[in-house]
């Protein structure tokens, strides 16, 4: 049965031009799942809907349809000005008795000054929306809302319409559960701009050793062809199945789909207390436990990698000084084991200061030197010289908000955008004076593996 939990008469919005209302209404239900749900949005709303789930699987999150939608091209006050628009949405909405509210999904593009036009042309510098249908799954309770913005007085009808949508909606992810799908069908694949990469790595390695940089994080992608159009609820079931340790996410704009499986945490804001996760430097996994065991060892002890880790925990450290009240890390890094890779992890948490918010702490702490260098600056600079790429959302915060000042960003890596019968899929790494192109190369091809096979593509040694 579905339990009515909580309806608004329909929050004001009041800004320059008009007066919004912004109506919520919340049910709980019993066993939904949220891909399921999402799947049942692909006749009515392709294109219109996001997928979240976070490492701990105890957050889920789908949205169905635009309610409304929060895009910036302001550059690098793209954060300021999400942040601002949503704050002025949401200036009425309360909380409800099960902590169920409005949530802004979406995320930011890695680099404003990028202009390599391809796959990514027409993407906003900041794309994020609120869901006409949003599930929210956590503590095992379902819970459906119906979000309507509108500057409309009498809402009766709209709400009427809705709410049998809602049903049908519901009943769609309840009775047909989730498709089992069929790996996609890869025609050809391949790698744009293989040797300028290997080129690059040598020449930032020899910029890097005459000082001009520290660490630069250097990306490519792999194209795929497929047989036919794949579809986002395909992929991300087979994410979801593949990418247990992962944060999983699922953008769909301008007609694509962005989507990954993430093991690092940019940034989580929960009851004004920040955490954060410091994750670079890289080692496959062994292919017996006692291998493993050592490539593990090795990795805690290679200075290459240290030294990559080292410059992430230093900028994240800097900037929980300076919006925590106090913070706590552990003084040596541990091993985060993904299906693929491990890494080189510092785990960093605090209480945060009056004023700071989850949004502030993204736009200070992109691109952390896991994706960006050190300095900031001058590995942007680097990477638009030497890096023939747009990256677009990959390597860039994606996540979401609510009204409250609860949130939580991953970092998009291991990610790829879908478009069609087509799939671009990205991966970078740390280069620091002692980086060799071909194991750089090497690393790419291992962050590469969890999207080529959840994409159907053939995973070599
Ligand atoms: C840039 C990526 O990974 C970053 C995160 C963890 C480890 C990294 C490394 O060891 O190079 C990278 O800094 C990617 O997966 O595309
Ligand atoms: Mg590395």
């Amino acid at each position: 049965m579905n339990r009515k939990l909580s309806a608004t008469t329909g929050d004001r919005i009041e800004t320059e031009q008009s007066t919004l209302y912004f109506h919520i209404e919340t049910i709980e239900v019993s066993r939904l799942s949220a891909l399921a749900f999402f799947e049942a949005g692909e006749q009515s709303f392709a294109g219109q809907r996001f997928f979240w789930q976070n490492r701990e699987k105890t957050f889920t999150l789908a949205g169905l349809g635009h309610a409304q939608t929060i895009s910036s091209d302001a550059k690098e006050h793209r954060f300021d000005d999400v942040e601002q628009q949503w704050k002025k949405l949401t200036q009425n909405v309360v909380n409800d008795e099960n902590n169920i509210q409005p949530i802004l999904f979406g995320g930011f593009t890695f680099d404003t000054e990028n202009e390599v036009s391809g796959e990514w042309t027409g993407f906003p510098e900041a794309f994020f929306a609120v869901a006409t249908y949003q599930l929210v799954v956590k503590n095992d309770q379902a819970y459906v809302s119906i979000h309507l913005i509108t500057d409309e007085e009498n809402t009766t009808e709209a709400l009427n319409a809705l709410r049998k949508e809602r049903d049908e909606l519901i009943h769609t992810a309840q009775v047909k559960a989730l498709k089992k799908y069929a790996k996609p069908q890869i025609k050809s694949s391949y790698e744009p701009y293989k040797e300028e990469y290997l080129e690059s790595i040598s020449k930032v390695t020899s910029l890097i050793r005459q000082k001009e940089a520290d660490k630069v994080v250097i990306a490519r992608s792999l194209a795929l062809q497929f047989e036919e159009q794949v579809t986002s609820p395909n992929v991300l079931s087979q994410v979801m199945m593949e990418q247990p340790d992962s944060y999983l996410f699922g953008l769909e704009e301008q007609g694509k789909l962005f989507f990954g499986a993430s093991p690092e945490r940019l940034v989580k804001v929960s009851d004004k207390y920040a955490y954060s996760s410091c994750i670079a430097g890289s080692i496959k996994r062994g292919k017996t436990a006692e291998e493993d065991d050592l490539l593990g060892q090795s990795l805690l002890n290679d200075t290459k990698n240290l030294s990559e880790h080292q410059y992430v925990v230093d900028m994240i450290l800097q900037t929980f000084k300076e919006n925590c009240a106090s913070y706590q890390i552990p003084n040596a890094p541990q091993l985060l084991k993904i299906r693929d890779i491990q890494h080189l992890f510092t785990p960093v948490e605090g209480p945060l200061k009056e004023g700071a918010t989850v949004l502030q702490l993204v736009k200070t702490l992109h691109p952390t030197p896991a994706l960006g260098g050190v300095p900031r600056m001058k590995a942007m600079q680097v990477i638009r010289e030497y890096e023939p790429l747009n990256r677009g959302l990959y390597a860039a915060p994606i996540g979401w908000l609510d009204a409250q000042g609860n949130g939580e960003f991953a970092v998009a890596i291991r990610s790829a955008l879908l478009a069609k019968d087509q799939a671009f899929l990205y991966a970078g790494g740390g280069i620091v004076a002692d980086s060799q192109p071909s194991s750089e190369y090497d690393e790419t091809l291992v962050k590469f593996r969890p999207m080529l096979r959840a994409l159907g593509g053939q995973l070599h040694e």
